[in-house]
């Protein structure tokens, strides 16, 4: 292979510089002509695909967000869209990519490949940390650490003003950040999409903290749980009509940032590990850390199959806010 490309698509996420940095570097390592494309699928159809060097991406480890830009793209899901893409890598003879993103960024890879033969290897770039096929996505440690954070500061005003706080932190499909952030921040109850919690269990926490005479509550709400926390605190106000309760979401916050250290080292190992895989042969496939070693998951099961979170973080929870 003489001609790659990476791009970043789908959501951003802390530590995304660094692995466009280790993708780059390690093709100017093996000798191999790399290119940067902007603004994820949608770049790759208006062309905006330029040659990086090394100074390409100098001075940016440290940075959020992705100087290559990123989108979701509504073009590259047509046929139509595809067909252009295709030619603009034909044009500049690009013959593999390296793709950073998530689940629909995968998605799209393969039905790419299915459609034109061009193999992308993907490396893990979403804070909601919700692939399988890797322990931690990119983005994901900076993510909790800054909704921690959130907490941390809410907790002060809580206490100071007695109040109960529902903070809402993103997860679209998956309760990750919720259950870290919300074990590092001592709350009372932790709500996510991936198991039900009943309102009446959110009631009995309340009041048993009352009954200990707990003065100020913190509850996290995971984006995906039904309702997110707004619909949930607001029924909770209308239970206990006397209780002081307010509710906050985090947001896109989560989403910026320099990245953590963790951050950079994995991004910097799934950058080069795509690249490496690329050159090797592999395509269709996700760079990810299992168990501290690298391995390649076929996009098709990080599309399909799910990561559960652990049942012994959510009891932990439980049995820490008695
Ligand atoms: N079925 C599909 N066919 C073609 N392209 C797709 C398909 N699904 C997704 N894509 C492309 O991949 C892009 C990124 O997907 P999406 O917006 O779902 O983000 P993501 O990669 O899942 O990241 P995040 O988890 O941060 O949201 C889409 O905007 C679209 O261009
Ligand atoms: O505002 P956007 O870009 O649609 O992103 C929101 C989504 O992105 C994510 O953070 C994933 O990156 C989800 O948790 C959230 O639902």
């Amino acid at each position: 292979m003489k001609k790659v490309a990476v791009f970043t698509s789908g959501g951003d996420s802390p530590g995304m510089n660094a692995c466009i940095r280790a993708a780059v570097r390690g093709a100017i390592y093996y000798g191999i002509e790399i290119f940067g494309i902007r603004h994820g699928y949608d770049g790759m159809i208006r062309g905006e695909i330029t040659p990086m060097k090394s100074y390409s991406v100098s001075n940016i480890i440290q940075k959020g967000g992705t100087i290559l830009k990123s989108a979701r793209s509504k073009e590259f899901r047509t046929k139509e869209g595809r067909a252009i893409a295709h030619e603009q890598l034909q044009n500049l003879g690009i013959e593999g990519l390296v793709a950073i993103g998530g689940n629909g960024t995968f998605t799209g890879a393969q039905v790419f490949y299915e459609e034109y033969g061009i193999p992308t290897v993907g490396a893990p770039g979403t804070i909601d940390n919700d692939l399988y096929g890797t322990d931690y996505t990119i983005g994901y440690d900076t993510a909790v650490n800054t909704a921690l954070d959130a907490i941390d500061k809410i907790r002060d005003t809580a206490d100071s003003h007695d109040r109960i706080f529902f903070i809402e932190v993103m997860g679209r499909d998956s309760g990750y950040i919720a259950i870290q952030s919300g074990i590092a921040g001592g709350a009372e109850l932790v709500m996510v999409p991936e198991t039900f919690t009943p309102l009446e269990e959110v009631i009995e926490t309340l009041k048993q903290g009352w009954n200990r005479s707990k003065t100020s509550s913190i509850i996290i709400v995971a984006e995906g749980e039904e309702g997110g926390a707004t619909e949930i605190g607001s029924k909770i106000k209308v239970i206990f009509e006397d209780a002081d309760i307010r509710i906050t979401n985090l947001g896109h916050v989560q989403r910026g940032g320099a990245p953590t250290a963790f951050d950079r080292i994995l991004a910097s190992r799934l950058g080069l590990g795509a690249l490496e895989g690329l050159i090797n042969g592999q395509k269709c496939v996700m760079a990810g850390i299992v168990n501290n070693q690298l391995v390649y998951t076929p996009f098709k099961d990080t599309i399909t199959k799910l990561k559960p979170i652990s049942d012994d973080l959510i009891r932990m929870v439980r049995i820490l806010s008695v």
